[in-house]
């Protein structure tokens, strides 16, 4: 699957619903077993949560967004399939959560591209299943230090301190995608399934159990007068850059 939404593949209300139905799709789909996440936009993977989308928009809106976000998370999660992010360009917030939420990432090793959960850089707080999900991959101190931090990691940084699996050139991310797809089919899926339920289920469990209190929660935050003022500062920051 390819992310195709110029120009930086923000991850808006239409993005998500679309790619919550492709992702339906080929779970619904017999003769598919795997996955391959990437982008077709030259050297974004994805820009994380569509900050339009939390700026001034009305309480009905900020639900609807965040149910589209829980929906998109809850569903890769928990996929059956083998799930493979191939990321080809750089990847914050929103867009390394889409790639701690597979079961394998493979990064282009250009040092340009950065990756991490960097929502403490916009004054913003990353919620737990965001936290729940990179501790899972990372370990809690390195979780820790990089949310607090808001640390954004270069490729061979993210590698070091294991958020991506493996680097690899970039005109060598597809070969090696297939590859890794390929190793992990071999396996009898039931088994590997299993076990990724086993492994998954208490942190999909949590946000399962206290969904609407977190669509209550993003509410209250984001409508913040405050968090308005930062975000809004933030897309300035992001326009100014340009000129
Ligand atoms: C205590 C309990 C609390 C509970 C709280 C609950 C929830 C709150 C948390 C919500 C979670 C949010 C997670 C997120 O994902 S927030 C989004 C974070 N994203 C970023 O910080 C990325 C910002 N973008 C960039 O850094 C760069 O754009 C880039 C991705 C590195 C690409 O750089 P470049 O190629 O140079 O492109 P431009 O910067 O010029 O961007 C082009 C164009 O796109 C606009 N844009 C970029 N990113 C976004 C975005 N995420 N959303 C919307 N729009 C974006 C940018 O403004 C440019 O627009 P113009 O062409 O119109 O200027």
């Amino acid at each position: 699957m390819k992310f195709k939404s110029p120009p930086v593949n923000s991850l808006s209300l239409d993005f998500l619903t679309e790619f919550c139905i492709s992702l339906e799709k080929l779970e619904n789909d017999r003769a598919c077993r795997g996955v391959i996440l990437t982008s077709a936009v030259p050297k974004i993977f994805s820009s994380g949560l569509d900050i339009t989308e939390m700026c001034g928009k009305s309480t009905e809106h900020y639900a609807e967004f965040w149910r589209a976000v829980q929906e998109m998370w809850l569903r890769l999660y928990s996929s059956n399939m083998v799930t493979v992010a191939a990321v080809n360009g750089s990847s914050p917030a929103g867009g390394c959560l889409i790639a701690l939420t597979c079961d394998y990432r493979i990064m282009a090793e250009n040092p340009k591209f950065s990756i991490g959960l960097n929502e403490a850089q916009l004054g913003i707080v990353a919620p737990f299943w965001f936290k729940d999900t990179f501790v899972n991959v990372v370990g809690h101190r390195v979780a820790e230090r990089s949310l607090q931090l808001g640390s954004l990691h270069s490729a061979p940084e993210a590698h070091r301190i294991g958020l991506v699996d493996e680097l690899v050139p970039e005109e060598k991310l597809k070969d090696r995608a297939t590859a890794v797809m390929q190793q992990w089919l071999a396996l009898p899926d039931h088994a590997r399934q299993l076990t990724k339920t086993m492994m998954r289920k208490a942190v999909l469990d949590r946000l399962v159990a206290h969904r609407e209190e977190d669509v209550q929660n993003f509410i209250s935050f984001i409508s913040k007068e405050s968090i308005q003022k930062s975000l809004r500062m933030y897309m300035e920051m992001l326009k100014k850059k340009k000129s």
